[in-house]
C-alpha cells in the first residue's frame, strides 16, 4: 500500500485539540482515498456490518474479551474479511495494524448512550470510555458512523458533501466580493482621514463572515479527503490574505485604552469570534465587539 493512502492516526481524546480537533482528525482518517475508508466501504457493500476501534492501549485491552489476537498489517480487504466474524475489530493507534478481530467489547454499561442496537450502543460507550474513535458499520441501516468523545457523525458519500460544499463556496464568493467592496471603501476613507466606526465595523463584519464560511468549507475538505482537492484549491485562492487582514484591521482600529475600558487585539478577535450569526449581522454589535461603546 502506498504511504499516502494510509490514514493518519487521529489519536485519543484528552489532547489539546479537544473534541472538535479529534473529530476532524478522525474524519480525515476515514476520508475517501484512505485505505481505512476503502475497507469500510467494502464492509458496507459486503453487507456484514462492523465495529472497529481506531486505536489500542491498556484501557482498550481491558474491554476486550475473546476473539483473536492477530497483529497483522492493515489492508482494506483484510478488514472486509475480518468483519465477517461476529464481534469487533481493534486497530493499532497508528492505524497501520489490525491487532484483534472477533472480540467481544465489554464497556461500562452505566455509561449513558442514546444509541439503539447493541453494535451502536457499544461503539458509543467504547469511544466515551477509552477515548479512541470507534466506527460502526450498520448492517440493517447500511451506514457508516463515527463515534468520537460522545459525538456521532454519519459518513456521507462524496457527492452529497460536494453538493453542500459547492453551495458554501458560492456563498463565500459573494461574501468575498462584498468584503472587497467595503475594504476598498475603507482604504479610500483612510486616505482622506474620514473613517467612521461604521466603516470599520462593516469591514470587520465581512471579514468574520468570510472566515466563518471558509472554516465550514475547510471541514468539508477534510471530510472529502482526496475528493476534495479541487475544493481545497478554490478555497485557498478565495481566502488568501483574509486571516492576516482580519488581524490587521482589528490591530489598527481597536480603540485606545482608557481608564474605564481597554480591549486587546486578541480580546477583540475573540469577541468577534463569539458573536452569534444574528449578532454578526448587526453593525452596532460588531462595533461593541471591537471595543467601541456608546
Ligand atoms: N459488545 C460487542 N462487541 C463486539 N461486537 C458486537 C458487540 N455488540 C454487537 N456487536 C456486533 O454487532 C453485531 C450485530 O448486533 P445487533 O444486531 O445487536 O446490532 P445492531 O445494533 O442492530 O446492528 P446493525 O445496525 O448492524 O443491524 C453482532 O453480531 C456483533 O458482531
Amino acid at each position: 500500500m502506498a504511504a499516502n493512502d494510509r490514514a493518519g492516526a487521529p489519536g485519543k481524546s484528552g489532547g489539546s485539540a479537544g473534541t472538535d480537533g479529534l473529530m476532524r482528525a478522525s474524519l480525515s482518517a476515514v476520508a475517501p482515498g484512505t485505505a481505512l475508508r476503502d475497507g469500510l466501504e467494502r464492509v458496507l457493500r459486503g453487507n456484514t456490518g462492523g465495529l472497529i476501534v481506531l486505536g489500542s492501549d491498556k484501557t482498550v485491552e481491558a474491554l476486550c474479551s475473546g476473539g483473536f489476537v492477530l497483529d497483522v498489517e492493515f489492508t482494506a480487504t483484510r478488514l472486509r474479511e475480518l468483519c465477517k466474524l461476529d464481534g469487533g475489530i481493534v486497530l493499532s493507534s497508528d492505524l497501520s495494524k489490525i491487532l484483534r478481530a472477533g472480540v467481544q467489547l465489554v464497556p461500562d454499561p452505566t455509561i449513558p448512550t442514546e444509541e439503539t442496537g447493541t453494535r451502536h450502543r457499544t461503539a458509543d460507550r467504547v469511544s466515551r470510555q477509552v477515548g479512541f474513535p470507534v466506527v460502526s458499520v450498520s448492517q440493517s441501516m447500511r451506514l457508516i458512523a463515527l463515534y468520537v468523545d460522545g459525538q456521532r457523525r454519519v459518513l456521507e458519500d462524496s457527492a452529497a458533501i460536494l453538493s453542500r460544499a459547492n453551495q458554501a463556496l458560492a456563498t463565500l464568493e459573494r461574501y468575498k466580493l462584498r468584503l472587497d467592496e467595503v475594504a476598498g471603501t475603507l482604504s479610500a476613507l483612510e486616505i482622506e482621514d474620514l473613517v467612521t466606526v461604521r466603516d470599520v465595523s462593516a469591514v470587520a463584519q465581512r471579514l468574520e463572515m468570510v472566515r466563518r464560511i471558509a472554516t465550514e468549507i475547510a471541514e468539508y475538505v477534510v471530510e472529502l479527503g482526496t475528493d476534495g482537492r479541487l475544493l481545497a484549491l478554490q478555497l485557498d485562492e478565495l481566502i488568501a490574505g483574509v486571516e492576516p487582514e482580519r488581524e490587521l484591521v482589528v490591530r489598527d482600529y481597536v480603540p485606545e485604552p482608557t481608564a474605564k475600558r481597554s480591549r486587546t487585539v486578541d480580546e477583540a478577535l475573540a469577541e468577534l469570534d463569539a458573536l452569534t450569526h444574528a449578532e454578526l449581522l448587526e453593525l452596532p454589535t460588531v462595533a461593541r465587539a471591537l471595543g467601541y461603546t456608546g
